[in-house]
């Protein structure tokens, strides 16, 4: 049976804004309270998954969640009408306000670790919401990003849907920017990564010391078993402490693997020789190839700012497989001659397609931030919810969806109105029904 690799995008929600609120994420702090424009933001996502589609890659679509999140502020002691609550939050707790307003769902590499059925013991495609504790603008959103996917894969003949882990930084999980996937073809068993920042239960082995290390290795563990992952295929390794401390706050800010090929910055990993062995092993004999980026070629401030490893690896139905890199990486001189000498050379990568995603890059999500990859056999995809799946038509509606309901100017102060939560909300309701969700989001389950 066939098996692809389907990339399903976060879709922007209509309260895109720059908040600050990602410590340890450059851009987020460095984009602090600059104006955002939501409506072109989702557009931009849209044209990126046009354009995959149009390549003839399978390409799904996932919900942005309902913000402002007024629950969170009830559960927090603000009381009244939805529209006293805002109001007050707002004045009496700006900081925890804006937390509650952000769009931060659309990177869905953050929603859920995926694995393929044929990793588990089961032979089902395991999902894991991330518990994203380590953000409170984040650590909200799994519970209804786990409605969000049931509804997407909802046929438990194939899908097999975790609960978040514990929430608690012990095992704090920031899902598939922190895993990645190797195989020879994408049906076949594969080897799974999964990139840790700290040991939770052991502080003397080594851990970042500016910012905060966002995934544990208790958490990779606990995420492998419950996916039942077969012996011997699964492997862990750690981030270099000292990219953490400049920026690289995530894994899939450092390094993306596809198929048979790592993509890695020189300083990504703790211990490179036992990260290359150990997947080397696990691998088998067939040939793997580690695409190396020395830092002499590519300074480790050139990769976190250009995104150079924020991109998508993909392999086009054609067999080729290419990069899918975000304008930065072509306006950044070291990247760009970089990426021209990559293709020059003899790897598997044939070819690099830039995209603009400046909206979501200025809150430090590239391309890759933005897909969440889930590997389908034929049956599985025909299990799929149908209308999260981009086409022509799916494109057309959406684009009229955005162009109807978002605005192009959005600053944290239009976020307390009450006009702004009515907008948001009639647009969420228009979208389940556009996409057969169902009721997901809690306003509509009151
Ligand atoms: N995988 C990319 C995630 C980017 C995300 N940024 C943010 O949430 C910034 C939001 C703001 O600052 O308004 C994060 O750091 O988790």
């Amino acid at each position: 049976m066939n098996s692809i690799e389907a990339n399903f995008d976060g879709l922007v929600g209509p309260s895109h804004n720059y908040a600050g609120l990602s410590y340890g994420n450059v851009a987020s702090k460095s984009n602090a309270n600059a104006v955002s424009n939501p409506k072109q933001a989702a557009l931009q996502g849209l044209q990126k998954m046009k354009a995959l589609s149009d390549m003839g890659m399978t390409q799904g679509v996932i919900a942005p969640q309902e913000r402002p999140d007024v629950y969170s502020l009830r559960k927090l002691g603000f009381t009244g009408s939805d529209q006293d609550v805002l109001i007050k939050a707002s004045k009496q707790a700006p900081a925890i306000f804006l937390a509650c307003c952000s769009a931060s769902s659309m990177w869905t590499a953050n929603a859920a670790t995926v694995s393929p059925s044929a990793d588990t013991a089961d032979s089902k495609v395991h999902f894991t919401p991330a518990n994203l504790t380590n953000k409170f603008h984040r650590a909200i959103e799994p519970t209804v990003t786990g409605n969000i996917l049931k509804a997407l894969f909802s046929d438990d003949e194939h899908f097999s849907h975790h609960q978040h882990l514990p929430e608690n930084d012990h095992f704090g999980d920031e899902g598939a920017a922190n895993h990645t996937r190797f195989c020879h073809n994408y049906g076949d068993h594969g080897v799974e990564l999964f990139v840790y920042g700290k040991h939770a239960f052991n502080d003397t082995l080594p851990a970042p010391k500016k910012f905060p290390a966002r995934q544990t290795l208790e958490a990779c563990e606990a995420v492998a078993r419950l996916h039942k992952l077969q012996e011997g295929s699964a492997v862990f390794a750690q981030q270099n402490p000292d990219v953490i401390d400049q920026g690289v706050f995530h894994n899939d800010v450092i390094a993306v693997g596809n198929k048979n090929v790592l993509f890695y910055h020189e300083q990504a990993f703790l211990d490179t020789s036992k990260t290359k062995q150990d997947i080397g092993r696990a691998f088998g004999a067939e040939p793997f190839h580690f695409i190396e980026v020395p830092t002499n070629l590519v300074g480790l401030q050139d990769a976190v700012k250009s995104y150079l490893f924020n991109t998508q690896l993909i392999n086009l139905p054609s067999g080729d497989m290419v990069i899918i890199a975000p304008m930065e990486c072509q306006e950044n001189k070291a990247v760009y001659s970089y990426l021209q000498q990559l293709l020059a050379s003899n790897t598997p990568i044939t070819n690099v397609h830039y995209f603009d995603v400046k909206q979501s890059m200025q809150n430090g999500g590239g391309p890759a931030c933005l897909r969440l990859r889930v590997v389908l056999n034929d049956l599985q995809l025909a299990a799929v919810n149908s209308n999260a799946l981009m086409n022509d038509t799916l494109f057309a509606t959406l684009n009229t969806w955005v162009n109807k309901h978002y605005r192009d100017r959005l600053t944290a102060s239009d976020l307390a109105s009450k006009e702004f939560l009515d907008e948001s909300r009639s647009a969420l309701d228009e979208l389940t029904q556009i996409m057969q969700l169902g009721s997901v989001y809690p306003f509509q389950q009151i």
